[in-house]
């Protein structure tokens, strides 16, 4: 198919790249980004499993500026929609297939500390256990005393073999994924609410790093 028939409409698009752009520059505020890596992307225009596309960040970008050449528009295939020098993020297949699962609207990745400490303190495990923490509700889980698994796939080094993985454990009542010592995943029906689900696995991460840690000083 011809790039013509992929094209969204000109505003979709723009619309789509400020929103990029301002959850870019705040998230790279705290430190989110370190060493250009993390990943952003917002679906533009309506989602069919199998015919979507989404605006994305350039690979290997420093996320704390802003260049022309930020971000570029990807098909559900995760190939460029419009003739560009840009390379798509190196993680675009993994922005695919959450899409593919979800039918969401937008997927933010960062690489933290916590998520990266947590992964690891419970890869035996799987998943990383969390209950009855209020900013569970942050995630849409309202329910008394939740409890929730949030789950940890390995992270290879070679992207296609991730994909996957995600495929296996996907939650659809859990909008985020680990990687093993990588970052994490988080998405949302619209930019808004990705942010409020990563800005809510953030919380937890760090509150489970150190109610782990405070557990070890009792006696
Ligand atoms: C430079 S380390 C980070 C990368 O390996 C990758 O994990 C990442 O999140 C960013 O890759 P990118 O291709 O810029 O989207
Ligand atoms: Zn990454």
């Amino acid at each position: 198919m011809s790039f013509q028939e992929f094209q969204p409409k000109l505003e979709d698009k723009q619309r789509a790249y400020a929103e990029l752009a301002e959850v870019k520059e705040l998230f790279a505020s705290r430190g989110w980004f370190a060493g250009t890596s993390g990943n952003l992307s917002v679906r533009v225009g309506d989602y069919n499993p199998g015919s979507f596309q989404f605006a994305i960040t350039a690979s290997g970008k420093d996320k704390s500026k802003h260049t022309p050449g930020d971000y570029l528009l990807v098909d559900q295939n995760g190939k460029p929609c419009e003739s560009t020098a840009l390379k798509p993020s190196a993680e675009t297949l993994i922005h695919c297939e959450i899409y593919r699962l979800t039918g969401a609207g937008a997927i933010f990745h960062i690489h933290s500390i916590f998520s990266n400490v947590i992964s690891e303190w419970f890869w035996e495990r799987r998943s990383v256990p969390v209950t009855g923490v209020e900013l569970i509700k942050g995630l849409g889980i309202w329910e008394e005393e939740a409890h929730i698994e949030i789950p940890i796939v390995p992270n290879f080094a070679d992207i296609p073999r991730i994909v996957p993985e995600i495929t296996d454990v996907l939650n659809p009542r859990l909008p985020g994924v680990l990687l093993r010592k990588h970052g994490i995943y988080a998405w949302g029906a619209d930019a808004f609410e990705a942010k409020r689900h990563l800005e809510s696995f953030e919380f937890l991460f760090e509150y489970v790093y150190r109610w782990e840690l405070l557990n070890k000083t009792r006696s």
